[in-house]
């Protein structure tokens, strides 16, 4: 089993740069991007590192599908202890990337199902285009969800929801992921990856204050009782408007050289 002194398997991973935007790209087609242990040590890598270039992060599955979930050859020799050990590994790596610097949203399609949602479950946002589907079949495999989706999914969906999808193993479709609240996009077909790729430039673009107090403080606040919740936004706006670039963007605004707010 991989453990935190490996390296990752670098060629599992497409990362390629366009602009301020990184795009990582899961590449094992040929196994639906299963996450084996280089894959995940290989995110581990990239998300230790995202350049000060970069503003934003959309990770996407190379092939027809986002993923097919944890890799299943690798569980059968397992013992319990390495379970533990492998699983609490997923979530640091997980957790790496929830707690990214930068917005990391992404693009969905084909097989979400089993660690591939509890992947998807730690980007901030989620764009899925019709092909994608989502399932935890973990019950039928005999398992339990390993990669933090107990904590975020819930979150997102519910508890009853996330209850009917482990016991029922019931496949979702892109409609229903958005409309019970998984994903905040659905596309037309093939559009996920464009769609991400225009709102990681859109988010690329904003204060680095900004989006480090929604990625950072906003989880923080909506959780914590609302007199500790309403001093800690209290302090991250005077934090963010004390800022230079917040005073440089609301000058621009107020001499009309950006762009008033108007729908898209
Ligand atoms: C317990 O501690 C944990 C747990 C976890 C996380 C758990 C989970 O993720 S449970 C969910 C596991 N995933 C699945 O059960 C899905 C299995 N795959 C499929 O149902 C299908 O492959 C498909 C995704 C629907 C795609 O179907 P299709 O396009 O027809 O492709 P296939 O012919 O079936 O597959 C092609 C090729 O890929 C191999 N493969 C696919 N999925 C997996 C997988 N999950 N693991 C390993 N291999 C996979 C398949 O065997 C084929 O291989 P060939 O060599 O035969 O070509 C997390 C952390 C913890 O600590």
């Amino acid at each position: 089993m991989g453990n935190a002194a490996d390296a990752g398997d670098a060629s599992l991973l497409r990362i390629e740069t366009r602009g301020a935007v990184l795009t990582v790209g899961l590449n094992r087609p040929a196994k639906r991007n299963a996450l084996n242990d280089g894959i995940i040590l290989a995110l581990r890598d990239c998300f230790s590192a995202i350049p000060d270039t970069i503003g934003a992060v959309v990770i996407h599955g190379v092939g027809d599908h986002f993923s097919s979930g944890l890799d299943l050859s690798e569980l059968t020799e397992r013992d319990a202890t390495e379970g533990l050990v492998h699983s609490q590994m997923w979530h640091r790596v997980f957790d790496r990337i929830q707690y990214c610097r930068v917005p990391v949203i992404a693009a969905l399609k084909g097989a979400v199902i089993g660690g591939g949602l509890e992947l998807a479950c730690a980007a901030h946002i989620r764009v899925a285009e019709p092909s994608a589907y989502f399932a935890l079949p973990e019950g039928q495999r005999g398992i339990f969800v390993g990669g933090g989706g107990s904590v975020r999914l819930p979150r997102l969906i519910g508890v009853p929801r996330m209850a009917d999808m482990m016991l029922t193993g019931r496949v979702y479709s892109a409609t229903e992921g958005a409309a019970y609240g998984f994903s905040q996009y659905l596309t037309e077909a093939d559009g996920a990856l464009p769609k991400a790729l225009e709102l990681a430039e859109r988010v690329a673009a904003n204060a680095p204050l900004t989006n480090f107090a929604v990625l950072q403080a906003l989880p923080m606040i909506a959780e914590a009782n609302p007199q500790t919740g309403l001093l800690m936004e209290s302090l991250m706006a005077t934090v963010a408007q004390s800022d230079k670039e917040a005073k440089k963007r609301i000058r621009a605004f107020l001499d009309r050289k950006t762009a008033k707010v108007k729908p898209t």
